[in-house]
């Protein structure tokens, strides 16, 4: 465990700002004096966009390259052609910084709303590849406006890629103490991108025949994530899959503004990035409506991926105390500053 942390800071559009305002207040509270924080804001998004046409200039990449973590509020804007942001400097981090791990937790906390019957015992991690699918941009558009358009969108799946984030999602399966993995995908359709991925769950899971394993296509997935969400422990999925499935259950665990993710380079040549799992949410934007719990939460992540696990749990149990006494609505700002005040108190 290091006792500096530098830490690179992308607020990025919409609301992002003003949760991540809040995730900084409580990562400053938290953190023990001895360590030094030292923060670097990074100017990108739709504004940036406006004023000079950039989304992710390379020395700027490169800047990012030099800190320990990344947080990251949001990025998109309506004022912005869809896309151009979410590929040109999202993606392009993710897939520049080989962020192949997208963990994104799900837990249903106490006294928390779901909107499912009865209160299941819900604590599962979803590990979502993060640099393939159909989210690498191969594809295009033939007679582009015409009445003929054709478009792909290829979904690409390499055997390294595949592999290297099952074999993490094993090993997350193993360290918990449920020791189950399911995999999800749609071989039954996608046969080929399917096949590699049930073959290779298959093949790595000789090696780990402590863990338990199922296999459900996407589209029954979400009947269980909504039916009985307590029978998933990890789960390893495709990038889009994996994106739609945790909007979903950060539905039924409380709502979107507490869903909190890590993006992962588990090698440690670049530095990881946490964000919220929401976007740049347009609606309330400006209005103090946003919760910034998903981007506290993240900031949990951020410390524990960095080896301050007392700070990282401090931070989970001061969310979790929160939770419990939370009554109806509150101001962004109102939500940092009580999380803020239990990890010091
Ligand atoms: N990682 C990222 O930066 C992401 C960016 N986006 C981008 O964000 C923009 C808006 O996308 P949407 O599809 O509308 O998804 P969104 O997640 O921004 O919003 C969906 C709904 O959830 C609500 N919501 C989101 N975060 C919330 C919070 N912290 N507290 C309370 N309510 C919250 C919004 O008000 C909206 O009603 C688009 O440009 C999209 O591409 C979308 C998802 C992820
Ligand atoms: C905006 C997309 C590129 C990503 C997204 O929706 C997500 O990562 O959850
Ligand atoms: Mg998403």
């Amino acid at each position: 465990m290091s006792r500096s942390l530098s830490l690179a800071v992308i607020p990025g559009d919409g609301i992002g700002p003003e949760v991540v305002a809040q995730g900084l207040k409580v990562l400053g509270a938290v953190l023990p004096p001895d360590v030094k924080l030292e923060t670097r804001e990074y100017d990108l998004g739709a504004a940036r966009w406006h004023a000079t046409g950039e989304t992710l200039p390379d020395a700027e990449l490169e800047r990012l390259a030099g800190h320990d973590a990344i947080l990251l509020g949001a990025i998109g804007d309506p004022t912005v052609p869809s896309g151009v942001l979410e590929r040109g400097l999202l993606l392009k981090l993710r897939f520049a910084f080989d962020h192949f791990v997208n963990l994104r937790p799900s837990k249903l906390f106490p006294q928390t709303a779901t909107p499912l019957q009865g209160r299941p015992d819900i604590d599962f991690v979803v590990v979502r590849e993060g640099t393939e699918g159909p989210y690498t941009g191969n594809g295009g558009s033939l007679r582009t406006g015409t009445p003929a358009e054709v478009a792909t969108e290829v979904s690409v799946n390499t055997a390294y890629g595949v592999e290297r984030v099952v074999r993490d999602a094993y090993e997350r399966a193993r360290a918990r103490p449920r020791r189950k993995l399911t995999l999800v995908h749609k071989n039954n359709v996608l046969v080929h991108a399917g096949h590699l991925w049930k073959n290779t769950f298959d093949r790595i899971g000789r090696e780990y025949p402590e863990v338990t394993t199922d296999y459900l296509h996407v589209d029954a997935a979400t009947i269980f994530f909504v039916t009985d969400p307590a029978r998933f422990d990890v789960i390893v999925t495709d990038n889009l899959f994996g994106d739609i499935l945790t909007d979903l259950a950060a539905a039924v665990t409380g709502g979107i503004g507490l869903a909190a993710s890590g993006n992962i380079n588990p090698t440690g040549t670049f530095p990881s990035m946490f964000e919220p799992v929401h976007g740049s949410a347009p609606d309330i934007a400006g209005t103090g409506q946003a919760d910034p719990t998903a981007t506290i939460l993240s900031v949990a992540l951020l410390l524990r991926h960095l080896g301050h696990e007392t700070e990282a749990v401090r931070v989970e149990d001061a969310v979790t105390a929160d939770l419990a006494e939370r009554s109806g609505p509150r101001s962004t700002d109102a939500t940092g500053d009580a999380i803020a005040a239990r990890v010091t108190g």
